[in-house]
């Protein structure tokens, strides 16, 4: 136990803590007594008059290791619960005779941070990061976060990084008082002495952060912005308690005093930790590194290659969104349109793109022009000489595509990566005239992919693991989630989205109302019901996304004719203020009642024999019929082994779809009803309303043995 924590005294006396857990000196209850035990081993040596607590390796501490949170049962005792935050946070280290001072550099999160903040003094390197990330994972600040932040920073800013889940670097933090002073890396710890020190000899105040008082607002003012800070959290995320949880202890700390507020505070990571909610969040947590595991290249561990120069060609909104992305991301971008004048539209539009963010505050003026001068126009290969990656996304044309990546092979550089952002045709087709398929992948942006952090780094068994790797990279360095996943005849992820909005339109044709089935969608935790994202995406990207998937699957894919008769009205979505919704000219959407006769135009075309059944739904199984068949899909690509794990679709879920993170991911939210209920909804449906809901073999297979769609890993035969 002992080494997870040394301890080393110097001769101008002071003892230096540091917490030994590395890579990241994650915390643990064997960690926290062993750091008990040094700290209080130092305070009752006589040659020791302060106290420095470091960590190993340039790193503080990154706060609780997490697999302990989400599920351990049983009631602790008021005792056992009050440990670790009162008797040796508060009373061991807050209350020492000595002065303790953190030496932060690094990661200092969740507890890592609390530890710090109950010291006298904190000094930090410019470049480390602090925060309060437990609401994150369902939880609060459990080691006295709730009090001593606000008490430090004020209420407002102690809001703001705790609800959020808010890291800050050591210069920010300094600004905001969360932090004393700054210091370089190699004199920090020097720094931390010479505090000790001061603190001791009494040229520095000695500051217990517990009973600071000067930073909190008046009752009255403490109160009104408590009261707005939950009514913003009730309005973003109804249905998790843990960020009302955790405003009702900082409340009480206010109102009760902050001892009182640590004891309830314990009692409340108890409870939080144990529920459903802190049990998805750590999932999705894990699940989100979990997709850089790649099987036969993770190991390796490759290097990316640096990608400088991509060139994009197109002709299309989907190019122009590409390029902007990557010309905001400081990558050279050469756009490559056949004809002229549309280079000149598509030049301007990624200029409107670029104006935009200036627009809405994301990027400066500077920024815009050093965007605009990274990008330049082409209409012929000239300029693909040092390329090291091309992102073809031009129309969904076979031959075209074909005649573009035979081209590409004489133009480009030999390490050059081709991809294609292609949903229709597999790699293996559009490659077929090249020599390279080792270097040929897909890159899949979703529509939207300005907003939508998902991207797809589709591979077959030819692209080399370096290409992957690299794309990978590319991914994280756009701020995008990487999926990686394996290349097939059509959609791979996005199938998975697409059933969801058909189950929607399948519903409305059949009778459910528009409004009340984006409602209840909401209700649930979606971002955006599926009718108002088909508003953002435009009817005429959604019809081609359509067309595309039922195509492909054409035995299992509904046919919606709603969009169609809406687009023979003069429908585009919200580009043009008339989808589902009205749009006024701010954007903002209302209800449409026109809608209604259209509607009833399709409903006697399609499936109008089911409307009176379906009339009747509740929002619940709304819900479940239109997330079912999304379910039924993501089974399918888990037992074709398109994906290396059911949890990279939960991943795919929360970022592509606006799946709630807090019921973990679409396949780990069906472990709360199970594989049967699944199919014997999906079987019951498939026998009312058609194919479009009859269960895949893997949910027959799972549901026959009563075992969870979720747990495939030693089934799953993953290609990769
Ligand atoms: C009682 C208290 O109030 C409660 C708490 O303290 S809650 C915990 C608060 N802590 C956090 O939120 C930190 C979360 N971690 C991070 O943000 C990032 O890991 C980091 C910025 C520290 C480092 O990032 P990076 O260098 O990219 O490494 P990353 O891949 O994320 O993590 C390395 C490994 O540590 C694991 N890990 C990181 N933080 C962890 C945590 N808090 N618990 C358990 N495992 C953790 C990762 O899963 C990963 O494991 P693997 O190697 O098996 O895949």
């Amino acid at each position: 136990m002992q080494d997870k924590t040394a301890v080393e005294v110097g001769a101008d006396g002071v003892a230096i803590v540091t917490i030994n857990n590395p890579p990241l000196n994650l915390l643990s209850i064997d960690v926290m007594l062993s750091l008990k035990e040094n700290i209080e081993g130092a305070l009752s040596r006589d040659d020791v008059k302060a106290i420095v607590i470091t960590g190993t390796k340039g790193k503080f501490s990154a706060g609780f290791d997490v697999t302990a949170f989400g599920g351990r049962q049983g009631k602790k005792t008021k005792r056992e619960l009050g440990f670790m935050s009162i008797q040796f946070v508060t009373d061991t280290l807050e209350a020492a005779r000595k002065p303790l001072v953190a030496a932060v550099e690094g990661p200092a999160f969740g507890g890592g941070l609390e530890i710090a903040l109950a010291c006298h003094a904190r000094i930090s390197t410019s470049s480390a990061q602090l925060g309060l990330t437990e609401l994150q994972y369902g939880i609060l600040p459990g080691l006295g976060g709730t009090q001593r932040l606000p008490r430090l920073v004020g209420l407002p800013k102690a809001l703001e990084m705790i609800l959020m889940s808010k890291r800050v670097d050591g210069r920010e933090a300094q600004i905001i008082s969360l932090v004393d002073a700054i210091a370089p890396a190699d004199k920090l710890l020097g720094v931390a002495h010479h505090w000790a020190l001061d603190i001791f000899e009494r040229r520095i105040p000695w500051v217990i952060s517990l009973y600071k008082t000067d930073k909190l607002e008046s009752l009255e003012e403490a109160r009104a912005i408590l009261k707005s800070a939950r009514r913003e959290v009730q309005r973003q995320n109804p249905n998790v308690v843990h960020p009302l949880v955790c405003i009702d202890v900082i409340e009480k700390g206010i109102v009760s005093g902050p001892r009182n507020a640590l004891w309830r505070e314990a009692e409340a990571l108890e409870e939080l930790r144990q529920s459903s909610t802190c049990r998805s969040l750590v999932h999705i947590f894990f699940a989100q590194r979990q997709i850089f595991k790649i099987p036969g290249i993770s190991k390796v561990k490759l290097m990316p290659r640096k990608i400088s120069k991509v060139a994009v060609i197109g002709g299309g909104l989907m190019s122009s969104e590409i390029a902007t992305m990557l010309v905001l991301r400081n990558y050279q971008v050469v756009l490559k349109h056949k004809n002229k004048t549309h280079l000149l539209d598509e030049i301007s539009r990624i200029k409107g793109n670029l104006q935009n963010n200036v627009k809405n505050g994301k990027a400066d003026q500077l920024c815009l022009e050093k965007s605009v001068s990274l990008l330049k126009g082409v209409v012929d290969y000239d300029n693909f000489n040092d390329v090291d990656l091309v992102i073809e996304a031009e129309s969904e044309d076979l031959s075209l595509k074909q005649e573009i990546f035979a081209n590409l092979e004489k133009f480009c550089p030999q390490h050059c990566i081709f991809s294609s952002n292609s949903s229709k045709f597999s790699l293996k087709l559009i490659g077929e005239r090249t020599k390279c398929p080792n270097r040929i992948a897909r890159i899949h942006f979703f529509c939207l992919s300005h907003v939508i952090p998902l991207m797809e780094i589709v591979r077959t068994e030819n692209t080399l693991p370096q290409v992957v790797v690299d794309l990978i990279d590319l991914g994280r360095k756009m701020r995008k989630t990487p999926i990686v996943v394996i290349d097939r005849q059509g959609y791979t992820v996005n199938s998975m989205f697409v059933a969801y909005l058909h189950a929607a339109i399948l519903l409305t044709e059949g009778g459910v109302d528009v409004y009340q089935i984006d409602q209840a969608l909401k209700s649930f935790g979606m971002q955006l019901g599926p009718f108002r994202i088909i508003d953002i995406v435009g009817f005429q990207a959604f019809a081609e996304n359509s067309k595309i998937l039922v195509e492909s699957l054409p035995d299992r894919s509904y046919k919606p004719k709603l969009i169609s008769i809406l687009q023979q009205e003069g429908h585009e979505g919200e580009c043009n203020g008339k989808g589902f919704y009205k749009y006024d000219h701010c954007s903002k959407a209302s209800q449409d009642p026109e809608l209604r006769k259209y509607i009833e135009k399709a409903r006697n075309i399609s499936i109008a024999t089911i409307a009176s059944k379906l009339i009747k739904l509740s929002d619940a199984e709304i819900v479940e019929m239109i997330l079912f068949p999304a379910l039924n899909e993501a089974c399918r690509i888990i037992s074709e082994g398109i994906v290396i794990r059911s949890s990279d679709l939960d991943v795919a879920s929360v970022f592509g779809m606006g799946f709630p993170s807090y019921r973990g991911g679409i396949v780990y939210w069906s472990n709360s009803f199970g594989s049967d209920y699944v199919y014997s909804k999906l079987e019951r449906w498939a026998k009312e309303y058609g194919d479009f809901f009859t269960p895949c073999d893997y949910i027959v297979e799972r549901s026959t043995k009563r075992i969870s769609l979720a747990n495939e890993i030693k089934r799953a035969k993953s290609q990769l």
